[in-house]
């Protein structure tokens, strides 16, 4: 008999025994991970090893074929897929390796379409979004469309998108894929200091070992399993000296 067991209390997200396939793939196969709150968690390991899938697990984008995935005190693998959706909106943020902006909105629109979608006021959203532009600096873009910005620009953008209503949990998939070697360490320092200062949790999934050691601990993945983790940022060393700065 299966017995349900309620994850251990200081973890904010938690998952026991994931199996996902996608179109016959195995992409997970028995992956458990307990998530800190306020920890930012690298999730590392080679292309296709399942980073993606267990990211969409764990924010319920997908629904594993075994397994449990528990945010807090709520089970969000029995979640009704309408429910599923609200706990996106309103506890997570989600930046994709591509920044998938509204071509057509400014920047600080783009930035905003999160609080207006909740029903902020377009006083409000835009106050809240341009606080976000500037703690990432890009205010000065505030008013440009996607198209006149560059590619570093646009991420920050669906970044400061991402952070606007300050999530519990920020899922972060490959974040820096499309940007150049400099501009991914500046976009990924300025990603880990809002979300330390403002206690947001992390899951940072990368192929990049080096990227990975910006987190507090990293766990790794080969072919859809758990195998030994590779580091993470030296017991959380990076993480005081971010604490310090006030983004
Ligand atoms: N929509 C899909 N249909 C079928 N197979 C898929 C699909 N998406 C992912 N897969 C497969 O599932 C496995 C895990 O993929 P996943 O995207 O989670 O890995 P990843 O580590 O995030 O890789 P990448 O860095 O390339 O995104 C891979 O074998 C991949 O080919």
């Amino acid at each position: 008999m299966y017995a349900m067991v309620a994850p251990p209390d200081n973890d904010v997200l938690w998952a026991r025994s994931l199996n996902c396939s996608l179109g016959g793939t195995p992409a997970l196969s028995g992956v458990s991970i307990g998530i800190r709150e306020g920890e930012i968690l690298a999730v590392t390991g080679p292309r296709g090893s399942g980073k993606t899938t267990l990211l969409r697990c764990l924010s319920g984008q997908l629904t594993p074929d075994q397994g449990e995935v528990w945010f807090n005190s709520s089970p969000v693998h029995t979640m009704a897929p309408l429910q599923r959706e609200r706990l996106r909106r309103e506890k997570f943020g989600w930046i994709a390796p591509e920044p998938a902006l509204v071509p057509e909105l400014t920047a600080w629109e783009n930035a905003a379409l999160p609080l207006l979608l909740r029903g902020s006021s377009q006083q409000a959203a835009k106050t809240t979004a341009m606080e976000w532009l500037e703690r990432l600096d890009i205010g000065m873009c505030a008013r440009k469309r996607p198209h006149a910005l560059l590619q570093a620009q646009r991420q920050r953008i669906s970044l400061a998108r991402a952070l606007v209503s300050t999530p519990c949990v920020l899922y972060a998939d490959e974040p820096t894929a499309t940007l150049h070697r400099a501009e991914g360490a500046q976009f990924l320092r300025t990603l880990t200091t809002a979300a330390r200062s403002h206690r947001i949790t992390v899951l940072l999934a990368t192929s990049d070992p080096e990227i990975a050691t910006l987190a507090d601990r990293a766990v790794a993945l080969l072919d859809g399993r758990r195998v030994n983790s590779t580091g993470g940022g030296a017991n959380g060393a990076e993480g005081v000296t971010a604490c310090s700065l006030s983004v």
